[in-house]
């Protein structure tokens, strides 16, 4: 972390972090452990325990403040306001674990808030299909702010926070390696929103309305370059894996050749897209998070960050 940054925020090691949920809250019982862990099976229930509980509980506290807020505008006001939902953007490079987190923390909000609407997107759904990026030769560019319809993303957060519903939002997938066509994701009435995506905390310089205007509280999820290397292409492997019997499958071709070729081929891709993409555009953002997690190589969390202003 450079100087500038390490200024502006709180430094916690892990047991500093975990020794601030102590405050009368009981722990999870064993059977929520469980719960979580055959919701999620990559998740380390000690994570669960000594990190997300006391985020989750912090993230509690910024909806107290924000629900205050918005009735004492509406009293200013002397105008009746339904409060907008909330929202929660999820930063960081392609494959250091945003979507893994989101999943965690949709699951632990939905408990907490029991009445409430915990709803999950990524941005992926705003990149521009693989014809688009194609036809501007800019496949070597997917995940760069340009490859993202912005200007899309932004109208759906304005349609959530005017509680517009439903709302629907393109999908992409990652084995098809594109938009697909005429399939959306509806968002119904949602309280809180997670938006998880690399992006979500770029200021395009052509823009008057920032993505993160919308936030009311943001994570940014972090790692060693070489480490998120390494689980980008674990996760390529594992791709490979599964697009063995699916002639449909975007990587089936590599996924059924020699297997060292394919592995070149994605440490290219690597290097040349997105730790590039990492370096100038999405670590430049870390500093706009108001709170950074920082993941060892086993994918446990060793210290977390949080702004002091
Ligand atoms: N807490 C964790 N424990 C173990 N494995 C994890 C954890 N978080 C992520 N992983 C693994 O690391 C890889 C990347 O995770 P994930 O797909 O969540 O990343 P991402 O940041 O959402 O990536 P992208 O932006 O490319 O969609 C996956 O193989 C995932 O299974
Ligand atoms: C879809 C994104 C941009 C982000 O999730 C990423 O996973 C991606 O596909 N990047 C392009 C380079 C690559 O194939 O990894």
């Amino acid at each position: 972390m450079q100087a500038k940054e390490s200024k502006k925020y709180h430094h916690f090691t892990r047991p500093e972090w975990e020794s601030f949920y102590l405050n009368g809250i009981p722990p999870l019982t064993e059977e929520e452990l469980q719960e979580i862990k055959s919701f999620n099976d990559k998740i380390s229930l000690q994570d669960v325990q000594d990190i997300y509980m006391p985020l989750t509980h912090l993230i509690k506290l910024y909806m107290k403040e924000y629900d205050s807020l918005q009735q004492s505008k509406g009293l200013f006001m002397q105008k009746y306001q339904e409060t907008p939902p909330f929202i929660i953007g999820i930063a960081g490079s392609v494959a250091v674990g945003k979507s893994t987190t989101a999943r965690v923390l949709q699951m632990m909000l939905s408990r907490i808030f029991k009445r409430r609407n915990v709803h999950l997107i990524t941005t992926d759904g705003f990149l521009y299909p693989n014809e688009y990026l194609l036809e501007n030769n800019m496949m070597d560019q997917k995940g760069f702010p340009e490859s993202y319809d912005m200007e899309r993303l932004i109208g759906f957060l304005e349609d959530v926070k005017r509680r517009k519903s439903p709302l629907q939002i393109p999908i992409y997938s990652h084995e098809v390696y594109n938009i697909i066509p005429d399939e959306f994701q509806e968002i119904c009435e949602p309280d809180i929103l997670i938006v998880e995506g690399i992006n979500v905390l770029q200021l395009p310089a052509n823009q008057q309305i920032y993505v993160s205007d919308f936030f009311d509280f943001s994570i940014f999820v972090d790692a060693d370059p070489k480490t998120i290397e390494k689980w980008y292409l674990d996760r390529f492997e594992a791709l490979l894996d599964s697009a063995f019997l699916e002639p449909n499958n975007y990587y089936y071709s590599y996924a059924t050749g020699p297997r060292e070729e394919a592995m070149e081929m994605a440490r290219g891709v690597w290097k040349r897209v997105n730790l590039r993409n990492l370096e100038d555009y999405i670590l430049p953002t870390r500093h706009h998070a108001e709170l950074i997690l920082r993941k060892q190589a086993n994918h446990q969390i060793s210290d977390v960050y949080l702004t002091k202003y």
